[in-house]
């Protein structure tokens, strides 16, 4: 019966070559990982067409009408599966319809949000019932599909009228 028996530098000799290749194959998975999470991150952050709210708009509200004059609260309303806007505003006059508006276009004040068949239109239209809310007639779609139009867009948004 033969026994074969291998040299040790031939043993070390392949350890080296492993060792190699293993060095190798980390390196390019690292780099790979790198490049490919880096053309993520620009991809996200390069997209200029996206209006991402600044953090002074979310602290102070810039452009929500609360409490403008002390007296007033404007109620707006928007519901996404589609979206509707209310606005309302208490303590003025009503028009022949039972709202007054003026020019100034605001973000809604609410969201209604709900998955497609999930009764938003129904809410909606109750809500719609109350004098000081005023809606939309037809959904922006500004969060599914214009989102990238930006906020400007969104308040010039044709019934976004509210009063003040
Ligand atoms: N209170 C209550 N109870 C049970 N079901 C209700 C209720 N209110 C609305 N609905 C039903 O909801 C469906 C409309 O949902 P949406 O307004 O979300 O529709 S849409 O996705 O925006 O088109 C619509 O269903 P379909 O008639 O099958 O289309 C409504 O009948």
């Amino acid at each position: 019966m033969a026994a074969f028996h291998h040299h040790p530098s031939t043993d070390l000799r392949r350890l080296f070559h492993c060792l190699t290749i293993a060095s190798f194959l980390s390196i390019l998975c690292f780099s790979l990982v790198y490049l490919l999470t880096r053309c993520c991150e620009s991809e996200l952050t390069d997209n200029s067409e996206i209006n991402v709210p600044t953090p002074e708009f979310l602290v102070s509200g810039a452009g929500w009408p609360y409490g403008r004059n002390g007296t007033s609260v404007i109620k707006e309303v928007t519901t996404t599966s589609g979206e509707v806007v209310f606005s309302g505003h208490s303590g003025l006059e009503a028009n022949s319809s039972g709202k007054e508006w003026t020019a100034a276009r605001r973000l809604p004040q609410a969201l209604i949000i709900g998955v497609k068949k999930g009764g938003t239109r129904a809410l909606l239209e109750f809500l719609r019932l109350h004098p000081d809310i005023r809606a939309l007639g037809s959904e922006p779609h500004f969060f599914d599909r214009h989102y990238a139009r930006g906020l400007d867009w969104y308040r010039l948004k044709e019934g976004m009228t509210v009063a003040q």
